[in-house]
């Protein structure tokens, strides 16, 4: 069996990514799950597709092998994009999905339903020693909810409501929630890319 490896410390990414490449016949490893530990990458960028290349090529550089990262955030129109590339320490260093989401709710107080629209979005960069980084991106558009529901996923999903759903995207099942999300839309570049390369 194949395997990938994906420079993500992310519990939740991870578990994805793994339901992602079983279909492939793959097996997806973190980055807690290698012999070898690394520190965290520092995420220096001001896009997605910086801090994406950031991590994959890291660690590619280390391991000499393909390595993919992604880099992903929920951008609110309401917030003028923010927490964007800084979704996952938004409220501080701790990385705290409760205290990040809080800071949302908070800061959109007042704000009425038609205004709290946003994305999510989710860059994939693929690096391979001596070659150009492959980038795909994907989004996926919704509204910010007034109070946290759901016990799926990870993140955001418990105040993010997918377009087209009268659910959060924690309240979907995860293999749902897989099906339309920011990550599988960029999983859908990312696979047409490997076919190619396999042709
Ligand atoms: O509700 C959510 N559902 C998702 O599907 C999702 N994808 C990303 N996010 C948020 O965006 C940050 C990424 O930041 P990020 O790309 O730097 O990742 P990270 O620091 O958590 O892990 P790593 O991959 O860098 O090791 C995450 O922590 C989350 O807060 C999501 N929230
Ligand atoms: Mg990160």
């Amino acid at each position: 069996m194949n395997k990938i490896i994906i420079a993500t410390k992310n519990a939740g990414k991870l578990k994805e990514f793994k339901a992602f490449f079983e279909q492939y016949d793959m097996t997806a490893y973190g980055l807690d799950e290698l012999d070898k530990q690394f520190d965290d990458v520092e995420e220096t960028g001001t896009t997605f597709e910086e801090n994406a290349a950031l991590k994959a090529e890291t660690i590619a550089g280390f391991l000499q092998v393909p390595v993919l990262a992604d880099d992903s955030g929920l951008e609110i129109d309401a917030l003028e994009g923010r927490p964007g590339v800084y979704s996952a320490r938004y409220a501080g260093e701790a990385k705290s999905d409760q205290a990040n989401m809080d800071k949302v709710l908070e800061e959109l107080q007042g704000v009425p339903a038609a205004e709290r629209t946003a994305r999510f979005v989710c860059v994939l960069a693929v690096s391979q020693p001596g070659k150009e980084t492959f980038y795909a991106r994907g989004h996926v558009e919704g509204v910010i909810t007034e109070v946290p529901q759901g016990e799926h996923g990870f993140g955001y999903d418990p105040v993010f409501q997918p377009e087209g759903y009268e659910k959060t995207m924690a309240q979907l099942e995860p293999a749902e929630k897989n099906q339309i999300s920011h990550r599988k839309q960029a999983m859908v570049h990312l696979e047409k890319w490997l076919n190619e390369q396999a042709k």
